[in-house]
This record gives C-alpha cells, sequence and structure tokens, in this order.
C-alpha cells in the first residue's frame, strides 16, 4: 500500500518526558530503576558485536544519563567487552576518583544504585582527564554524560574527551561514537549547542519519543533511533 507520507514522528519535550516517567512510576507501571535498566539494555543491544580486541569506554556523567552509562559499562562487560569508565561526580562511590570536585552526582538516584552496582561488580571509574591514558586501537566511545537535564555550557566536560579524540586518530584509531539519550552538548527542547564542539555520534539511542533535537541531528545525518522502555504516553 502507498504510504501516505512520512509517518509522524511525535515529539516531547524533556519536561514532557519526565511528566510521562513521573505518571508511569506514581501508577506503578515502572520504577526508575527499571526505566534505567531498560535504556541501558536498549543502548547495549545497539552496540555491534565487534571481533576482539573491543574497548568500551563509557564516559558517565553526574546524572541519570550517567546512570544509564553505567547499566550499559555492566552489560558490555558482560558481553566479552574490555570496558573502561570515566566519570564525573562519582568521587562519593568511587574513591579511587580523589577528592570531591565542583561537580557531584545527587544522593539517592537510580544512577546512584548503577554506579554501586558497577563498583560491586568489581567495576572501577576514572577521572575524565585520564582518558589521556588510552591507548589507540578499536574503541567504542559510550556518551552518556550528559542527556536531556542539560541546560548550560559543558565546554569543559569535553575538553579532555576531545584531546584524546585527536590523539586516537592521529594513530588511526578505529573510534566509532554512541551517545545514549542525546548527544552531550545539546539543549534537547531548542536544538541549541551548548558546547563549542559538541560530542559528535555516529549513533544516537533515544527513549520512548524523539525529542526535537534529534530531527535536527537527523537532518545533519546522525542515525537516531528510539527505544521502548515501556513507557505508555
Ligand atoms: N528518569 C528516568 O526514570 C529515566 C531517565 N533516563 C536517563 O536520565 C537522563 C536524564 O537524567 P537527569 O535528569 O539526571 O539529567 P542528566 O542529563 O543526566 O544531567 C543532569 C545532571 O548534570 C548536571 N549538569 C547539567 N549541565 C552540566 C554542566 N554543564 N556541567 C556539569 N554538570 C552539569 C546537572 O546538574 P545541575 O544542573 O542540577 O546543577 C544534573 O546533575 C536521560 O537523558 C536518560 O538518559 C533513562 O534512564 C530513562 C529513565
Ligand atoms: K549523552
Amino acid at each position: 500500500m502507498k504510504r501516505t507520507g512520512p509517518e509522524v514522528v511525535q515529539l516531547v519535550t524533556s519536561a514532557q518526558m519526565r511528566a510521562i516517567e513521573n505518571a508511569a512510576m506514581a501508577a506503578g507501571r515502572a520504577t526508575g530503576l527499571q526505566l534505567m535498566e531498560r535504556a541501558g539494555e536498549a543502548v547495549a543491544a545497539a552496540v555491534p558485536d565487534w571481533p576482539a580486541p573491543r574497548l568500551a569506554v563509557v564516559l558517565c556523567g553526574p546524572g541519570n544519563n550517567g546512570g544509564d552509562g553505567f547499566v550499559v559499562a555492566r552489560l558490555l562487560a558482560g558481553r566479552g567487552w574490555q570496558v573502561q569508565v570515566f566519570a564525573l561526580g562519582w568521587e562519593a562511590v568511587f574513591p579511587e576518583l580523589g577528592p570531591p570536585g565542583l561537580v557531584r552526582a545527587r544522593q539517592g538516584t537510580d544512577a546512584v544504585t548503577n554506579a554501586r552496582r558497577w563498583r560491586d561488580e568489581g567495576g572501577s571509574c576514572r577521572p575524565l582527564t585520564a582518558l589521556a591514558e588510552v591507548e589507540a586501537g578499536r574503541i567504542l566511545v559510550v556518551d552518556a554524560l550528559l542527556g536531556i537535564g542539560q541546560t548550560r555550557p559543558c565546554d569543559e566536560l569535553l575538553e579532555p574527551y576531545w584531546r584524546a579524540r585527536a590523539r586516537w586518530d592521529r594513530a588511526g584509531a578505529e573510534v566509532r561514537t554512541l551517545s545514549v539519550d542525546v548527544p552531550t552538548g545539546f539543549d534537547c527542547d531548542s536544538g541549541a549547542a551548548l558546547a563549542r564542539r559538541p560530542f559528535e555520534a555516529d549513533l544516537v539511542v533515544s527513549f520512548h519519543a524523539e525529542k526535537p533535537v534529534h530531527a535536527r541531528l537527523r537532518a545533519a545525518g546522525v542515525a537516531v533511533t528510539v527505544a521502548d522502555i515501556g513507557l505508555s504516553s
């Protein structure tokens, strides 16, 4: 049957997304932790099954986007990937990160639960500046720094990544990039850049419905997929 035109893509704003999640949690249809696990599973499912040696460099920020990153780290390690996590704001869970800095993960969130689970299952974290120590090779970078909660400039978060990326590219490394929900460096509602060099994702895995920024990314040739995490709108 001839299609009558592009399927209507339902767009939600970050506020609508939060309302939908809160309604589902209030109705007892899902817990935040279940939603986070499903989000992490959807991201891990989108990761290509590369031949070894394969390294996943997971960048975890201080919010629930970072929480998704800890789920992805655990799932990829379970699938035999080498996984190195670089975290911002997680000193309270990982003492090896050193003394707390300016940015600190809020306590009592689903992200804290998953950060602790990564630690309790033997996972560790290094500061973003330690990206300088990552050897060039076949690398998948999972951007779980900031998601729909980003609202202000974040160049300083991305600086260590761009420095390491330049070195890997000079060494001829094969680098693929995947952003969780929204690439770090974009306001998901306005689509505006929040960094001079926002994270450049080969693939973006978002959840439940597209946000306005995803149309701009798609127009720029970025692959965007939307995973169902069990939220009925
Ligand atoms: N809720 C759910 O059930 C589910 C949510 N899901 C996941 O959660 C994500 C949304 O999580 P989120 O609301 O915690 O926001 P997120 O994008 O992690 O960042 C906010 C944090 O970063 C901080 N921050 C902001 N800008 C900053 C900067 N420039 N430099 C430094 N820090 C900065 C900001 O601090 P603040 O602005 O409060 O000072 C705040 O602490 C969503 O994208 C999806 O991946 C999925 O698991 C599905 C289920
Ligand atoms: K992200």
